[in-house]
């Protein structure tokens, strides 16, 4: 019955939103008949537009275009939907895009295109100072008298009959104060002809001359259907419709601070890197310039960061960013992709995790427990970690380029012997790999280098240094790779092969501080050279509220650490704040038991909304399945962040600290939170020891600056728990 009630009742909505919109188009056609230099089609665009700025949108019409003579700009239109450029075009042959050029007639007609996309930038520019972000200016070549969908680069191309449904649903992006300053910009900088205000809405106007350019011949009256030319009434209302129910596009997808905004727009010559601390827009600087790059390019982009949960949320923020360039971004885990690039190329890949892991198993157990190494770490983990992030992780096939290397890292000081031990169960490891025809993750990397440098990957694929290939492939515009920090040398080495040093090329996104795993790599180690410009630090924090900030910055303050550049910095950040409120709860429980209830109290205090918006994150897999049972149990709606993509799902979001990363929550729930950030027992602690407490102290850092409003804190008084180490992300 609910049901048929709202059947009706969008029924009888759309019936009034479809007579609204006729008084509305015949009100602004009378206008536009007004218009004496125009076309009878261009006034029918004009009428369409015009209706639009009953609805608070505004119009500027036949402008000056700065530092040309006697360009001019059809009309810039701004409106919630965003910025758009418009040039309309009345021509009688109809459009046409062969490959990537316009064609009219049998004509070329590109030069149009070119023009459009120019005065596009130069309307960009003027508004990059007031932090609108060149995704949300549109260039649109719209065709009076014509039915017409294409694209053409930055470009898209409408026909009269798809141009209001196209602009109705461009979103909510711009509130109207933004709407007014950026109109009164653009007047600024495009001047009319003739004095001429910002058009106010038809009805206003109704009286005073129209805004049409110079001369031309009077039109005779049209009557009012004539007015509707191609309009598609139904289709413009169901547009209306749909647009009333969506919630507003997030603010930060269409404005940025004018820092940000100016990155968005830059040029680098070629590979460039934006870093700083948590919070402060670094991955939305990159869905920005992922889009704009998309939009004015023609090639594919690839968009990769390590954890295999954030590409979904990523692309999601892009598909409401930037809808009509979103296929051209492809995101992906790294691992994923090159497993997927080398399938392409009829490369068989063995990926089996538990098998890696068992043929690990076997060769500490026949080598490694019984050598040197557990004198050094009893933990077989430890120098699981050895081989994957420092030795195969950097590509290292020789002995002597392991016994020199510098362990990034990694805190225990390790000798030529203890080296070689380690070295032992490698290659203990690999045989073992090897006669199971097994492919690990860094094997796959591996063998994709290989393949992108122009090389044939050797089946076995363990390591790649010095292995440069002929014909390098280069499948992708661009690359952008989000927090960089968690990649492995050949990673990075491989992602910089698929664009090599190409102006705006290779973009190399993240924060050193919040690196969750063991290992690392500089960026030279790499062969990527970032120098001057290319080299941006972003310092505003948007997303902390002071106080969780602060606590977050407590538990790494004196944990200095090395970024990529290889520069070494304290661990207590400068960082600007935005001011906002937040608020840090700790809960310091006699027992665990004590502590979950305190948590279900707190859970339970949300509403379905807030819940929905709130993230429970723990160190390791068996505190994840045991707050997976205690919210079932209680009743409490839970959503695992490993198939959360961003868009809003009910229930609140459970995961590890690494695979948070990333991502952001307006309420963060850490239980046992303290646990293994200080060595365990009584005597020395081991390096280690530290090295795993440090470890843990960084991705206790991250899943705190994950809360934008509320930290909530849990520990039990007295426990010493054992370091732990969280489970891969
Ligand atoms: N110009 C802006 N205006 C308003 N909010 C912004 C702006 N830039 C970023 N934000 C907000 O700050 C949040 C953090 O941005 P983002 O995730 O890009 O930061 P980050 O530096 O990549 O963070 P981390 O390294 O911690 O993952 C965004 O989700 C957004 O809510």
């Amino acid at each position: 019955m609910a049901a048929g009630n709202s059947a009706a009742r969008r029924a009888q909505q759309a019936r009034r939103q479809e007579r609204l919109l006729r008084e509305q188009l015949r009100a602004a056609g009378a206008e536009a008949r007004r218009w004496e230099a125009a076309s009878e089609g261009e006034r029918r665009v004009a009428a369409q537009l015009l209706a639009f700025t009953e609805r608070g949108w505004r119009l500027l019409v036949d402008r000056r275009w700065p530092g040309t003579r006697a360009a001019n700009v059809d009309m810039l239109l701004v409106g919630q939907g965003g910025v758009f450029v418009l040039d309309v075009k009345n021509w009688r042959a109809a459009p046409e895009v062969r490959g990537d050029a316009l064609w009219a007639g049998g004509q070329p007609r590109d030069e149009h295109a070119r023009k459009l996309a120019r005065v596009t930038g130069v309307a960009e520019g003027a508004l990059v100072a007031l932090g609108l972000s060149p995704v949300a200016v549109r260039p649109l070549m719209v065709f009076a008298g014509h039915r017409f969908a294409a694209r053409l680069g930055p470009i898209d191309l409408l026909g009269e009959a798809e141009l209001a449904p196209y602009l109705w649903r461009q979103g909510k992006r711009l509130p109207p104060a933004r709407v007014r300053a950026v109109a009164e910009r653009l007047a600024e900088v495009f001047p009319a002809y003739r004095p001429a205000a910002v058009s106010e809405p038809a009805r206003r106007r109704a009286a005073a001359p129209g805004p049409g350019g110079p001369g031309g011949p009077a039109v005779g009256s049209a009557g009012a259907d004539e007015a509707l030319g191609l309009f598609d009434v139904a289709a413009v209302r169901d547009a209306a419709l749909a647009d009333a129910l969506a919630a507003p596009i997030e603010r930060w997808m269409t404005f940025l601070h004018s820092d940000q905004a100016s990155l968005v727009r830059r040029d680098w010559a070629g590979p460039a890197r934006i870093s700083g601390p948590a919070g402060t827009g670094k991955t939305v600087v990159a869905l920005h310039r992922a889009a704009r790059l998309a939009r004015s390019t023609n090639g594919r982009l690839l968009y990769v960061t390590f954890a295999n949960n954030l590409p979904r949320v990523q692309r999601t923020f892009l598909r409401t960013l930037a809808p009509s360039v979103a296929d051209r971004v492809e995101f992906s885990s790294l691992h994923a992709w090159a497993g997927e690039y080398l399938r392409a190329r009829g490369v068989a890949v063995n990926l089996r995790g538990d098998a890696a892991e068992a043929a690990f198993g076997k060769a500490w157990f026949e080598v490694g427990r019984h050598g040197r190494l557990p004198e050094i770490d009893r933990s077989p983990q430890y120098w699981r970690d050895e081989i994957h992030h420092v030795i195969k992780g950097r590509g290292l096939t020789g002995f002597e380029q392991y016994a020199t290397v510098r362990r990034l890292r990694r805190r225990t000081a390790l000798r030529r012997a203890d080296r070689e031990a380690v070295w032992e169960l490698y290659e203990a490891y690999e045989r073992r790999r090897a006669e199971r025809g097994l492919h690990d993750f860094n094997d796959v990397l591996a063998m994709a280098l290989e393949r992108v440098r122009g090389g044939a990957p050797a089946a076995g694929a363990a390591g790649t240094a010095g292995t440069a290939g002929t014909a390098g492939e280069r499948p992708y515009r661009a690359v952008v790779v989000d927090e960089v920090q968690d990649l492995t040398l050949v990673g990075v080495r491989l992602l910089h092969a698929l664009v090599g040093d190409a102006p705006n090329g290779l973009l190399l996104v993240g924060d050193g501080q919040q690196a969750v795993y063991p290992g690392g790599f500089r960026l030279a180690e790499a062969g990527v050279d970032i120098r001057g410009d290319r080299a941006q630090v972003l310092r505003r924090n948007y997303r902390n509220g002071h106080e969780i900030l602060r606590a977050a910055m407590a538990v790494v303050a004196d944990d200095t650490f090395e970024d990529i550049d290889g520069e070494r910095t304290p661990g207590r950040r400068e960082v600007d704040l935005e001011y906002r409120d937040g608020a840090v709860v700790r809960v310091v429980a006699p027992s665990p038991g004590e502590q979950d209830r305190e948590l279900l109290d707190a859970l339970r205090a949300l509403t379905p909304d807030e819940l929905a918006d709130a993230a429970l994150l723990c160190a390791s897999k068996r505190a994840i399945d045991h707050y997976q049972r205690l919210l079932a149990r209680a009743g409490v709606p839970v959503c695992p962040l490993e198939g959360y993509a961003g868009s809003a799902v009910p229930g609140v979001k459970l995961g590890s600290y690494r695979r948070a990363k990333g991502l952001e929550f307006k309420r963060v729930f850490l239980p046992h939170h303290d646990e293994g950030t200080v060595p365990a027992g009584d005597g020395e602690p081991s390096d280690a020891d530290r090295e795993r407490a440090e470890l843990a102290r960084g991705q206790l850092f991250v899943a705190m600056t994950r809360a934008r409003d509320l930290l909530w804190l849990g520990s039990v008084k007295g426990t010493a728990a054992p370091p732990r180490v969280a489970p891969p992300g």
